[in-house]
């Protein structure tokens, strides 16, 4: 097995000292493509703002075996500010601040790359529009558009998928598909368990404590999942049912 790209070791992440993710150990391979599951508050958004540094461990540690720049990241569309005045073309652009020149001055080619990468989602013809004027699916397709642009070898996605028509759906689980054929890493916190069963050779299955990494259909079991239901309610007085086990 070669060297893993991301390790936590003993991984624990607090707010104000209540902790969202306890004690969390295990690898990421290079080239690996894994689901984050688990029940709403599992934690799973703060495991990959630790992963990006975004949130400093409470106890334990990242370690990256990768530069921070070969990183990408997408953050749930709720953190993302919309009404920031930019057009679809340079907030695909901002993709590109790893080769960007001191005062940002884009290259002609630049501008070559993130047209293309705009074509590649779909988005020919929309260089101009105001990304405050975007549907919500046509948002998650430019900020696919910036991460094509990026070239980044480890790709976090948080909840990509979520409130985007299944049209939307497909185009962009192809390109993650790809991604992970190019041999990049990709690691996306994902709701729709069919979607991970169907996509994801790997899962991360968190219930603010591990509860299981490995291979998707061992990790997506019936014992596991009811497990992780339990462990939710616990935190979660008002908890909906979970989905029923498969
Ligand atoms: N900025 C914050 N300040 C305080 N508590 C927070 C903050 N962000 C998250 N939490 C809490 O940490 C816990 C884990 O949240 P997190 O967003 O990581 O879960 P999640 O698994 O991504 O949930 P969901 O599936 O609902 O998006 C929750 O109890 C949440 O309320």
């Amino acid at each position: 097995m070669s060297a893993p790209v991301i390790r936590l070791d003993n991984l624990t992440v607090s707010y104000d000292r209540h902790p969202a993710v306890h004690h969390l150990s295990g690898t990421f391979q290079p080239g690996s493509l894994t689901a984050i599951a688990g029940p709403n508050g599992a934690g799973k958004s703060t495991l990959l703002k630790a992963i990006m540094g975004e949130l400093r461990p409470a106890e334990g540690r990242v370690e990256h075996l990768m530069q921070r720049t070969d990183f990408g990241y997408l953050p749930q569309a709720a953190d993302i500010n919309r009404r920031f005045p930019i057009s679809v073309l340079d907030t695909v652009l901002l993709g590109n601040w790893r080769s960007a020149g001191a005062f940002g001055r884009m290259a002609k080619r630049d501008t070559a790359r993130a047209r293309t990468a705009l074509a590649t989602v779909g988005l020919e013809g929309f260089e101009r529009r105001h990304i405050g004027s975007l549907s919500a699916g046509q948002f998650q397709r430019v900020l696919f558009a910036r991460l094509l642009l990026q070239d980044a070898r480890i790709i976090l996605l948080d909840e990509p998928f979520t409130a985007i028509d299944t049209r939307t759906t497909r185009d962009l689980l192809d390109i993650v598909v790809r991604w992970h054929g190019d041999g990049r890493t990709v690691i996306a916190v994902l709701h729709d368990f069919a979607q991970v069963r169907a996509h994801f050779p790997e899962t991360l299955l968190l219930a603010r404590r591990l509860i299981g990494w490995g291979p998707t259909q061992e990790v997506m079991s019936s014992v596991n999942l009811l497990q992780a239901c339990a462990m939710a309610e616990r935190w979660d007085e008002d908890a909906e049912a979970c989905e029923p086990a498969a």
